[in-house]
Formats: structure tokens, sequence, C-alpha cells
């Protein structure tokens, strides 16, 4: 596909180990609700149908680009279209989330799912939505792609919504370990075929979101999630390779600090770290020769701005300019003024290290 030629490619560049004049940022959820340009669209159109729609997914993907001098853009979407696309009702309720009213209840539920997936055809929007936003985007920045982790999407089709302790979906990986790997393997296939359609429409890294890891231990992680992770990766990696194509790919498991070795060494090129974990430590366990993004405190963005400005060159000297991508170290929350935005990017922007 013929698109406008990249004129920022800081981003990729860190993302695949190359020098960067200067240390990329970007910022999950960068297009959400503490924006009021996204409040105005949001008022008039109701959360899925602002997906489905290419035009306002590019508008509200665009939004954060025009105000901050971010180095990547990322799709608006959400997680939560892959179980929609098998076939189950996902809604969003103000205050209250994702909601999902006919949840999985057992195993017998699993063969009500629509599966296989026609994910070019159910997901068609997605790839619209990426082409249309690469032609506005006039590469001013890259674009990037994500999807859900099985893990993640399993609980909350399980759950039906967001649980303070996952319990019902942890108890299937006691009760039936099997099944559950089974539809794990599932929802594994459904998001290879995600991710390189989104590839082939456009995006230019493909983001998995483990956002769910930090329920489960090290055990459970290592024998239900890191599989399904790694296969992810590589056969999207072979996949996108037998059409030329090269897509460098980013593995965000939230909480998982007790695997960051196992990890680092999926086959992702940029590991995501929440802001729990200390950027030296995580350096020290995983090497140097994988990517780490993150991981200012979300909430680090309430502070004074001279305090925040402390805070990103602290950040930025425990991580290094080499192999680093900014970010903070989970979404931000709806209530952020825009202006500590600024703040903090242009905090990453500004910082130098000194030449060894
Ligand atoms: C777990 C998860 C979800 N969705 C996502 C994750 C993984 C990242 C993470 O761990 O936060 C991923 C996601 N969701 C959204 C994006 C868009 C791109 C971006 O990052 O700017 C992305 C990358 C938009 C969104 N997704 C959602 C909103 C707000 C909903 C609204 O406008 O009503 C946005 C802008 C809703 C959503 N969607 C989900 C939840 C739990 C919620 C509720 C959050 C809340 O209410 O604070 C599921």
């Amino acid at each position: 596909m013929d698109f406008p030629p990249l004129k920022n490619d800081r981003f990729l560049r860190a993302a695949r180990g190359q020098e960067v004049d200067k240390v990329p940022v970007w910022i999950m959820r960068q297009a959400g609700r503490y924006l009021p340009e996204f409040r105005q669209v949001r008022s008039k159109h109701d959360f899925f149908t602002i997906c489905q729609t290419p035009e306002l997914a590019a508008e509200v993907t665009l939004q954060p680009i025009r105000r901050f001098e971010l180095d990547a853009a990322i799709i608006f979407s959400d997680i939560l279209v892959v179980p929609q696309a098998l076939g189950m009702v996902v809604e969003m309720r103000a205050g209250v989330g994702p909601v999902l009213p006919k949840p999985l209840h057992s195993p017998d539920d699993i063969s009500d799912l629509e599966y296989p997936v026609n994910v070019n055809e159910k997901l068609k929007y997605v790839a619209e939505a990426i082409t249309l936003t690469r032609h506005k985007l006039e590469g001013k920045v890259p674009l990037i792609g994500f999807s859900g982790a099985p893990w993640t999407l399993m609980a909350y089709m399980i759950e039906g919504g967001g649980s303070k302790t996952l319990s019902k979906a942890k108890a299937w990986l006691y009760q039936y370990p099997a099944k559950t790997k089974h539809l794990l393997d599932m929802l594994a296939n459904v998001i290879v075929d995600y991710l390189v359609m989104q590839a082939e429409a456009g995006a230019q890294l493909l983001q998995v979101f483990e956002s769910n890891a930090e329920y489960l231990g090290r055990e459970l992680f290592l024998e239900f999630c890191l599989p399904v992770l790694q296969d992810i990766c590589s056969k999207v990696k072979s996949k996108l390779k037998a059409k030329s194509l090269d897509v460098p790919m980013t593995i965000f498991a939230k909480g998982a600090h007790y695997a960051l070795l196992e990890i680092s060494k999926c086959g992702y090129d940029v590991m995501g770290i929440d802001w729990t974990v200390n950027p030296e430590e995580a350096r020290n366990i995983v090497g140097r020769s994988i990517t780490l993004q993150g991981n200012l405190d979300p909430c680090a963005l309430y502070a004074p701005d001279n305090a925040l400005q402390s805070l990103t060159c602290e950040m930025l000297n425990k991580f290094g300019t080499d192999r680093y991508i900014a970010n903070l170290g989970h979404g931000i929350y709806p209530d952020m003024e825009p202006e500590k935005v600024k703040v903090f990017i242009d905090s990453v922007h500004a910082f130098q290290t000194l030449p060894i």
C-alpha cells in the first residue's frame, strides 16, 4: 500500500534498537476522555460506534497528535472487539466500563462462540480505520496497531467485565486446565489473524496487551500465558515475512514483574513495563537485546510541573536513552489535565545523556 513517507521514525528506530536523536514518547490511552475534543465526539457517539466508523476512529486517533509532540499514534479501538468478533455482546457503560452481559459460565459455552472467525470480514472496520488514519497522519508519526492477549480477553469473557479478583476466570485455570488451554489457543489464532490484518492495513508496530497478568503468579503465567504469547509473536512474524512485511512487536504484560526474563525471550522487539517495576532492575534482568517501554506512574502527572519534570528525568536516567521508548506505566487517567501531558512529553524530549 502506498502511504505518505514517514517524517519521524524515532519510535520505530528505538523499537528496532537503532540510534535515536531524542527519546521517543507516546502515552497509553493517549486518545481518550482526558481530552475535551474526545469527550465532544464521545458525547455524540457510542464507544463501539466510534471504533466501527473509520472516519470517527481516525479522527480521535489524530486528536492527541494534533495537540502534542508525540512520536507515535495508536489506532483508536479496544481489546474487546475480539470477543465481539467471536459473537459475544460487549457494551461500554458510562462509569462502569466494559460489560459482557452473557459471559462464559463453563467450558460448555465455548462451543457457542462463533469460531473460526473470518477476521478480515468481522474486523474489517479496524483495517479500514488503520488505512484511513495512515493517510490522514501524512507521515507525521508511525501508527501502532494492537490486540489484547488471550488470557486478558478470556478473563473479560468469563468475568463479564472488570473484576477485583478475576476469581471466576482463575477458577478455570485450576478446574479445567486443558479446556482453558484450548480456549486460549482459539483466541491466539484469532489474534494472529487480527494482528497480521492490521499490519497489512498499515500498522507500523503491533502491541499485545496482557493487562491481566497482574492477577497471576509466576507459575500460572508460565503455564497459561507465556506459551501463547510466544506463539502469537512467532506466527505473526512468519506470516508477515511471507508477505515481505517487517513490523516490530511489543508485549506489555502488566504486573508480570515475576517473569521479566522469560517475557523478554519470547521474540518481541519491545517489552513494556508497568510503573511498579524498577527500570534498572528490569534492564539488568533482560539485558540489552530488547527495547524497554514505560513506565512513569500515571499518577505522577498529578504532581506540580517541576516535580513531574524531575520524576521524568529520574526515570530517563534509570532507563538510559538506548533501546528505550518513554511512556507511562499504564493508561492515562480520564481526569488528567491535558497540559500535564505536554510537560511530560517536553521533559522526555529535552533529556540529554552525557556522551560516554
Ligand atoms: C484492558 C483494556 C481495555 N482496553 C484496552 C485495554 C488494554 C490496556 C489497559 O490495560 O488499559 C486497550 C485500549 N482501549 C482504548 C485504546 C485506544 C487507544 C489509546 O491507547 O489511546 C486502547 C489501546 C480506548 C478506550 N477504552 C475504553 C475507553 C473509555 C471508554 C469511554 O470512552 O467510555 C477508551 C478511550 C474503555 C475500556 N476498555 C477496557 C476497559 C477496562 C475500559 C474502561 C476503562 C475506564 O472506564 O477507565 C478494556
